[in-house]
């Protein structure tokens, strides 16, 4: 848990938190408004980004519990949120793109088309969400689920990966079509070889940090620095406890969290 974090982690929540000022510093020159949120049940990072110009915006991977403090974020800074995106049909927690659909009109849930969830916009590899001069472009990254994306800025100076890759680590692969060969490949085909001061930005951490580079992990991560054949053991021998919303989480975002409706 994040709150009981061990010194090593407590150090590197310090490290994290001052670069994050950086990174948003670093954005809002460019004239990208950046913002990096956390669920803290999950664990789920959220991510806002907006031109600062147009004011258009993108959230990606809101979560149900804290979609109204992201539409009040949305609302106090002036902007227009064009899309709530997912990076996949998560496990551990409702998506809050269904509710902030509702509070504000105009915004569209987005999901790849290989998750198989309904949504208003379904991706595919190579497509773009694009905001003011700003754009967000997709690669498919399988492996912990069928329909995982990582959204590239497409300056590919931010990475945001969902939980094909964590700051030292990945996602799990013992459900949702998981596969270990195949979210190895995905890592090192579409993540490594973006450059190596591209930021990472995961849609969770469990232990303090909030963001990595593409160097960092590719020479770093203990998992995914080791061969396929090691990582595949490692990952088929995790015997992790199964996510404690799976049950409903599933379910209600294979419908992008909404209960009741198409989207
Ligand atoms: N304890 C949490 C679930 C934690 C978990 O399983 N996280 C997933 C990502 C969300 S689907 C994961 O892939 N973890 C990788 C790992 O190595 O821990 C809960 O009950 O919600
Ligand atoms: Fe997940």
């Amino acid at each position: 848990m994040w709150l009981s974090r061990s010194r090593p982690a407590a150090a590197a929540a310090r490290r994290a938190l001052a670069l994050r000022p950086y990174c948003t510093r670093r954005a809002q020159r460019q004239g990208l408004l950046f913002r990096q949120l956390f669920e803290p049940v999950s664990c789920t990072y959220t991510y806002l980004l907006a031109d600062l110009k147009t004011k258009e915006a993108v959230l990606i991977d809101p979560v149900l519990e804290t979609a109204k403090r992201d539409a009040e974020l949305v609302r106090e800074l002036g902007l227009n949120l064009l899309y709530a995106a997912n990076t996949h049909c998560h496990a551990d927690h409702i998506t809050g793109t269904g509710l902030l659909k509702t509070m504000l009109p105009g915004c569209r849930s987005v999901i790849s088309q290989d998750s198989g969830a309904l949504a208003d916009i379904l991706l595919r590899e190579g497509h773009a969400l694009e905001f003011g001069a700003f754009a967000l472009e997709t690669r498919s990254t399988p492996g912990h689920t069928d329909g995982c994306l990582t959204y590239v800025l497409s300056d590919r100076t931010m990475a945001f990966t969902g939980d094909a890759l964590l700051i030292r680590g990945c996602g799990r692969t013992d459900f949702q079509q998981g596969s270990p060969e195949t979210l190895y490949r995905s890592v090192h085909e579409k993540i490594f070889t973006l450059p190596g001061d591209c930021l990472i930005y995961p849609a969770h951490d469990y232990t303090g940090q909030t963001v990595s580079t593409v160097e960092e992990e590719r020479t770093l991560n203990p998992r995914l620095t080791q061969s396929c054949e090691a990582f595949v053991q490692l990952m088929n021998s995790l015997n992790l406890p199964q996510p404690q919303q799976i049950d409903f989480a599933v379910p209600a975002n294979l419908k992008c969290g909404i209960q009741d409706a198409a989207t």
